[in-house]
């Protein structure tokens, strides 16, 4: 069996949401995929008014194809310090012609003021490992390990885009949607996350290549590219306008400064991917000046490096979880 869906970031590239089916007859919400949590959770009628604001609601009621789960609750928190929690049902699920018939769907009663904010995301597919599900008193499998069994390989493909429909899919690998090979490198699951070692990183097309080894995971739910401080200053300085802002929370420069550099990282033998520097604009800091906040941060607070939207957006990604390995190749 195999599966395959468009996703469509929002703006900025903020987050890339696809379109999901649940329950009979089936309720469509978008949903954010994301390879950095492990709880498939949506908006839904538990809610308090108050906590929607525009979202799509997954209503169990009127499912006749759910089941609750008597007693089990779930309750999540995010890098950035949002969060929900809520019931837990059993339903059907349908991802790009993908169905997973017996899927822990996890209906939210609560959630952050930033989830209210975000009109758009209807809820979060989380693809990390299992291990990390928060539901209690048992753990769920996520989406992707329900189906795995039935599908032709064991691996889901990330082919992310800068302002442009990309592509998710489940099962196998569509060789028209890269250039060149894809290089694989292995996966430490044992946190619940896609967690790899990438042997360091360039700064511009002739730039020397640096040899640090980056512990990192790839988090197709976080924005940003999070990296050691020691990268962030080998980038920044290569910037004219470039400054460490405190006040902005981080690293920002003049948008249209023309020395924003490419930005390559190593993935195994000699491979590298690079980053264009127009990635590296994130968002203007606000709309007098014409000063943007940096895509590339530094990783200090959150302990290992993050290889977010930013760089997903640069390469076909491949997570493999039947030989736990991640594929990256050029597109
Ligand atoms: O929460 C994480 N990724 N996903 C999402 N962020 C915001 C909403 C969804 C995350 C995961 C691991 C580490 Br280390 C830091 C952050």
């Amino acid at each position: 069996d195999r599966g395959s869906v468009q996703n469509l970031p929002k703006s900025y590239d903020v987050e890339y949401l696809m379109p999901v089916s649940l329950g009979t007859p089936a309720q469509q919400l978008n949903l954010d995929l994301d390879t950095g949590s492990s709880d498939f959770w949506v908006f839904s009628t538990l809610l308090k008014e108050s906590m929607i604001n525009g979202q799509t609601l997954y209503d169990p009621n009127t499912s006749t194809t759910s089941d609750k789960m008597e007693g089990y609750t779930w309750k999540i928190t995010y890098g950035d310090e949002s969060y929900s929690s809520g019931d837990v049902y059993i339903d059907t699920v349908t991802i790009g012609d993908l169905t997973v018939s017996t899927q822990a769907v996890e209906a939210a009663k609560v959630v952050s003021e930033e989830f209210t904010a975000d009109s758009d995301n209807d809820g979060l597919v989380g693809l990390g490992f299992g291990i990390i599900n928060t539901v209690q008193p048992y753990k769920q499998k996520t989406f992707f390990e329900k189906a795995m069994p039935g599908l032709d390989s064991p691996v889901f493909t990330a082919d992310l885009k800068a302002g442009a429909p990309g592509r998710y899919n489940f099962g196998y690998i569509d060789d028209d949607a890269y250039l060149g090979n894809i290089t694989y490198v292995p996966v430490d699951s044992s946190d619940g996350f896609w967690r790899w070692v990438s042997p360091g990183f360039q700064v511009g097309s002739t730039g020397s290549f640096n040899s640090t080894r980056i512990h990192g995971i790839a988090d197709t739910g976080t924005t940003l590219l999070l990296l050691p401080d020691g990268v962030c200053e080998a980038f920044y300085s290569q910037i004219a306008s470039a400054e460490y802002e405190p006040s902005q929370g981080g690293y920002t420069f003049e948008c249209d400064d023309s020395t924003v550099p490419d930005f390559y990282f190593g993935t195994d033998n000699g491979q590298m991917i690079r980053i264009p520097g127009s990635y590296m604009s994130y968002s203007k800091t606000d709309t007098s000046s014409q000063r943007c906040f940096g895509g590339m941060q530094s990783d200090s607070g959150v302990g290992f490096t993050i290889w977010g939207d930013v760089a997903l957006k640069a390469a076909f990604v491949v997570f493999d979880q039947g030989n736990e390995q991640l594929g990256w190749a050029e597109k």
